[in-house]
């Protein structure tokens, strides 16, 4: 029999919306205790994992060089993959060589979207193929979460209730498929630092009261439903009112999506990437367009959400030499 040389493996895996973010109190180790709903969608991260001597991290994206946010993203230790690759390691107890990780980006960074984390999710699901592993879900799901609290939702999918620090997931009844208007922001905001000013805001909220999201019933009805006009009355987002502290240029974002058509806007995450639910492909298209004109935003797509999880997605075209 002759030997199997490895070849590379492709995974694809999707950002995410929180189409209800509510965010509890800071507890002692430092994170918020979350109630939210995730809802992975159609904008996606591709890495490619090749068998190599020596660990290397690549990443390009639509914006080239030029893209300040892109040529942010460290290239060592400091990438979420990077951390990965080293943690699924850690986890099998024995070295399976290095591997080069080059990674395409469409979902953008520090945008509030979980790019990282769905970088970190496609290194977990394509190591358990490139080296055989067999790890069951719930062992990705454990390495995930100590990765951070976000790349258990990317290793999923679909559309989950998390909670704990957002690591804790159960699976939630979503019918058909929702459409989204995706408005990228120039420029990145720090989770942490949203988080932060969130507490901020509500220390002083006597002179203003911060609503809160409460529970995520409305949410999980309109999904259940597969109401997109019932889902954007129940949209809400704790950590808005703190980016848009941190970034009031974002309520004319807001603002825009709403006069071009949407059903509604929020800001998807920490920010300070908008999203807007639209009734269907159609007018997502054209709300876009109206979008694009209106020079609120970097870069504007349309997405389509529920998607899967991180997924192998090419792994035989290269030829595997048997
Ligand atoms: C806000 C959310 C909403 O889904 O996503 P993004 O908008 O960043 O994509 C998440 O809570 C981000 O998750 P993730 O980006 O994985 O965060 P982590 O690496 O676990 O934590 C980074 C930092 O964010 C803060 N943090 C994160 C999660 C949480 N439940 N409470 C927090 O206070 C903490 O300061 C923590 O040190
Ligand atoms: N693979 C990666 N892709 C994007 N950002 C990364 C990655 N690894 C580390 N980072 C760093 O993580 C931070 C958060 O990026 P990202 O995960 O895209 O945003 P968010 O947490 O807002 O969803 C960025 O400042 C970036 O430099």
């Amino acid at each position: 029999m002759l030997s199997v040389v490895p070849s590379p493996v492709v995974v694809r895996a999707p950002a995410k919306i929180n189409l209800h973010l509510g965010v509890g109190d800071l507890r002692p180790d430092g994170y918020h205790e979350l109630e939210t709903v995730f809802q992975a969608v159609s904008l996606t991260d591709r890495v490619r994992l090749s068998p190599s001597d020596t660990r290397s991290i690549t990443v390009t994206g639509p914006g080239g060089a030029a893209d300040r946010a892109l040529a942010s993203v460290p290239l060592d230790g400091g990438n979420l993959a990077w951390k990965a690759v080293d943690a699924v390691r850690d986890h099998v107890g024995e070295s399976h060589g290095e591997v080069s990780v080059d990674i395409a980006k469409g979902i953008p960074v520090a945008g509030g979207m979980a790019g990282g984390s769905a970088d970190a999710a496609a290194v977990l699901v394509g190591l358990n193929r490139l080296w055989r592993l067999d790890l069951e879900r719930e062992e990705l799901a454990t390495i995930a979460a100590g990765l951070g609290s976000d790349v258990p939702f990317s290793v999923q999918g679909g559309t989950a209730l998390g909670t704990g620090r957002g690591e804790s997931l159960t699976r939630v009844l979503s019918r058909g498929a929702f459409h989204w208007v995706i408005a990228v922001a120039a420029g990145e905001l720090s989770t942490p630092e949203v988080y932060r000013e969130l507490d901020t805001l509500r220390a002083a909220e006597r002179a203003e009261p911060l609503r809160r999201a409460g529970a995520p019933d409305a949410v999980l009805t309109a999904l259940a439903a597969g109401d997109p006009k019932r889902l954007a009355e129940a949209l809400v987002n704790d950590l808005q009112p703190a980016a848009l502290s941190m970034r009031p240029a974002l309520r004319r974002t807001l603002r825009a999506g709403v006069e071009a058509g949407a059903l509604a806007g929020i800001v998807s995450g920490s920010g300070p990437t908008c999203v807007f639910l639209c009734a269907d492909d159609e007018h997502a298209v054209r709300v876009a367009a109206e979008l694009s004109g209106a020079g609120v935003a970097r870069a504007v797509r349309t997405a389509t959400g529920p998607v899967a999880g991180a997924r192998v997605v090419d792994d035989e075209k290269t030829g595997a030499q048997r």
